[in-house]
């Protein structure tokens, strides 16, 4: 008898532009041509992944006031894609991420409603609040909102599009509440699911409460097994709060793999993708975000700079690292040692630094790990990042995915007519009222 497992759930995240992919490598596809799409879900579909999952970015990165054209810059909008993936997969769930601050609840509503229509029931949205302030110029507004303001209009946004959702075709929503006031109607009917299944991403108290009020997934950054357990014992507790319980939210962090025949195999390919991640023109970005100036005139193959980290005099698109400026001095201070007593460059560290992938073995390794983290509830599943465009989780799911089926950990084939939400096995959170105005 083979042992039980609680079932793994897993996504395939087509990486935006990004440190984790390398666009240079000669198996690199386009991140524009749809053919790199239809190649992703085909793959993700073969491996019967839950859904595949686009991150939004409604600006090009800049730094110094340039577009940072280090990695190739710019993508297709989120709804475009997932609306012709819709037509060339059958099963996989379709999951866009869409900003709650620069939109409008009709028209979300709409575009979300209409993929959840045209794909029969597989259409998700990631729910983000946006964290980069110059987004905001693209927009009448200019301005970004402070990070709670953003948190209420996030509520109000997905209240609004509960309610939009819960309306009869033909029938109208009177929007009443601090940021909306507008009268709209449906113009569509219900999907098989009812309503997209929601996910969120954010990790501050604020964005915790949204995901554990409103939604069914949430795209984490805590991989490891302490971290996801920690985090998944944070929402636990707010779940209840809430009148939720444990398995009405799934986790599915981030994962990114080096998968070798061998462990040492394994470990060379960590290596080599960490020095294909962070260039020479990426490990100087990388120390800008830490030391908060440009750093363009430093020799990314020569030592740190001599100089501490300042607060950041340029909007780079980026927040920059975390921790205040007294934290960023101790670590720039930390890795200055270590260079001169190692002999390592600033380009090694920022290699160092960067993150080995998160999963590193041979096949049945990374089937193992897996299992443990998800059957010691540190998640319910990954949302795998390969670092390689469209081909880079082929790998994983004809090595990985038959290993996983064998230990029965995971579906061996889709269920018939499934939507996204019976894929994950999640009910819809009941809908939170929209609170009144609050309008002088
Ligand atoms: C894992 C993760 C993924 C995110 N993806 C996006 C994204 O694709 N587009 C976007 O505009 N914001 C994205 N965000 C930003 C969040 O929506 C949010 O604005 C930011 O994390 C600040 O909120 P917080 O303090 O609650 O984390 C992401 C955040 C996290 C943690």
């Amino acid at each position: 008898m083979s042992e039980q497992h609680r079932q793994i759930h897993l996504a395939a995240h087509f990486p935006g532009v990004n440190q984790q992919t390398v666009w240079s490598d000669p198996a690199a596809g386009s991140q524009i041509e749809f053919e790199s799409f239809r190649r992703f879900a085909e793959i993700a579909e073969r491996g019967l992944m839950d859904y595949l999952f686009l991150a939004e970015g409604l600006r090009l990165r800049e730094r110094n006031g340039q577009i940072h054209d280090l990695d190739v810059v710019g993508r297709p909008n989120t709804v475009s894609v997932l609306s012709a993936l819709a037509a060339v997969t059958k099963h996989i769930g379709l999951v866009g991420t869409l900003t709650t601050t620069y939109n409008e609840p009709a028209d979300l509503a709409r575009q979300l409603r209409s993929l959840d229509v045209l794909s029969r029931g597989r259409a998700g949205w990631n729910v983000v609040t946006t964290t980069n302030a110059f987004t905001g110029a693209n927009f009448r507004k200019g301005d970004h909102l402070p990070h709670a303001e953003r948190y209420t209009r996030a509520q109000e946004m997905i209240s609004a599009l509960e309610q939009i959702w819960a309306t009869e075709q033909g029938h109208t929503t009177r929007l009443d509440s601090r940021y909306f006031d507008a009268t709209v109607p449906q113009t569509l009917p219900a999907s098989p699911q009812g309503r997209p299944v929601l996910v969120q991403a954010g990790a501050s108290g604020e964005g915790r409460d949204i995901a554990a009020r409103n939604v069914e997934v949430v795209f984490s950054m805590y991989g490891s097994f302490d971290d996801g357990q920690q985090f998944r014992s944070d929402l636990d507790e707010r779940l209840e709060h809430f009148g939720r319980g444990r398995d009405d939210l799934k986790i599915l962090p981030a994962i990114t793999l080096a998968i070798g025949d061998t462990p040492d195999e394994a470990e060379e390919r960590a290596q080599e993708i960490c020095r294909a991640q962070v260039s020479d023109a990426n490990a100087i970005y990388f120390m800008e975000l830490v030391w908060g100036r440009d750093l363009s005139d430093h020799d990314p193959n020569g030592a740190l700079p001599a100089f501490d980290p300042v607060e950041p005099t340029t909007a780079n698109g980026r927040v920059p690292r975390e921790g205040d400026l007294a934290a960023r001095i101790r670590q720039a201070n930390e890795w200055r040692a270590e260079a001169e007593a190692k002999g390592l460059t600033l380009r090694d560290i920022a290699v160092r630094e960067y993150g080995r992938p998160s999963l590193v073995g041979t096949p049945e390794q990374i089937a193992d790990e897996m299992i443990e983290r998800v059957d010691g509830r540190a998640s319910d599943g990954f949302t795998l990042v390969g670092h390689l465009v469209p081909d880079g989780l082929s790998e994983f799911v004809d090595r990985v995915v038959p290993l996983l089926q064998e230990r029965g950990a995971y579906r061996t084939e889709y269920p018939q007519n499934a939507t996204l939400r019976d894929l994950l096995g999640v009910t819809a959170a009941q809908p939170v009222e929209l609170e009144g105005p609050v309008r002088a």
